[in-house]
C-alpha cells in the first residue's frame, strides 16, 4: 500500500484562440466548487474584453474573479486556506508567474492556468512555454478553422479585414473583430521569415 500522496500540482490548458480554454477553465471550477473547495480565479486587468470581475468565454459564460496588474498581486488574495488557484489569459503575465505556480503547487494547491500557446505570428507567447515544462499537466485544445474546417491551432490577426503583419505589436487586446481561428495551412503572416 502506498501512503497518502502530496497534493498540489500544476495543470495548463492552452491553445489558439476560440479553442474553448475558458470554457475548460471554468468546467474545472464549477467541478471544484461542488467538491466544497476553496478557489481563487485571477486574470490580468489589460483583459477587459468582456468584464472587469469576471472570466468570460467567447460563448458567454463566465466566474467571478480578481483583475490584477501583476503576478505578485496574488499573495495580497490567497491565503493558506485556498484549496485551487485558477487563472485565465495567463499568457499575458511575466515570468514571475511561474515561480508563482510553482510556490502554490509546491504548497499543496492545486494551481490551473488557461493561455495562448501561440501569438498571431505562430511564435510561442511570453512564459507559456516555461508553464508547460514546469507543469503536471498540459491539455491542448484546438477550435475550427474558418477557412477550410479543420482543426485550429493558430490565431489569424486581422486588421480591416487583412492578415496582420509580422512586425505587429504583439499584444493587442480583442476578440472575434480582430481574430480567426486557423489551421497551419490557412494561416497568414505577411512579413515572417520562411527557412527556404
Ligand atoms: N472557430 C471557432 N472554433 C470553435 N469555437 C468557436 C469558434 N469561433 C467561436 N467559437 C466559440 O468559442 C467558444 C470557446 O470560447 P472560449 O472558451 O472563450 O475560448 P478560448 O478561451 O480558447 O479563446 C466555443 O464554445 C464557441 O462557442
Ligand atoms: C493571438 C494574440 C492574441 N492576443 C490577445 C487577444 C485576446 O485578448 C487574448 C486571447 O484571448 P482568448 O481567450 O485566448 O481568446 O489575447 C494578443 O494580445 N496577441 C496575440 O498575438
Ligand atoms: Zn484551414
Amino acid at each position: 500500500m502506498y501512503k497518502q500522496y502530496r497534493e498540489g500540482w500544476l495543470e495548463v490548458i492552452s491553445g489558439c484562440m476560440f479553442a474553448g480554454k475558458t470554457e475548460e477553465l471554468i468546467r474545472r471550477i464549477k467541478v471544484l466548487e461542488y467538491a466544497k473547495k476553496k478557489i481563487a480565479v485571477f486574470k490580468p486587468k489589460i483583459d477587459n474584453r468582456y468584464s472587469e470581475e469576471n472570466i468570460v468565454s467567447h460563448a458567454g459564460s463566465s466566474v467571478k474573479s480578481f483583475s490584477i496588474e501583476n503576478a505578485h498581486e496574488i499573495f495580497n488574495y490567497i491565503d493558506d486556506s485556498y484549496d485551487v488557484i485558477a487563472i485565465d489569459e495567463v499568457q499575458f503575465f511575466d515570468e514571475e508567474i511561474v515561480e508563482i505556480c510553482d510556490y502554490f503547487a509546491d504548497r499543496g494547491k492545486r494551481v490551473m492556468v488557461a493561455g495562448l500557446d501561440m501569438d498571431f505570428r505562430g511564435v510561442p507567447f511570453g512564459v507559456m512555454p516555461q508553464l508547460f515544462t514546469h507543469a503536471e499537466f498540459v491539455t491542448k485544445l484546438t477550435a475550427v478553422c474558418t477557412k477550410c474546417g479543420a482543426p485550429a491551432t493558430r490565431s489569424q490577426r486581422l486588421i480591416n479585414g487583412k492578415s496582420a503583419q509580422y512586425d505587429d505589436p504583439i499584444i493587442l487586446v480583442g476578440a472575434s473583430e480582430q481574430y480567426e481561428a486557423r489551421c497551419r495551412h490557412c494561416h497568414e503572416v505577411p512579413g515572417k521569415k520562411k527557412i527556404i
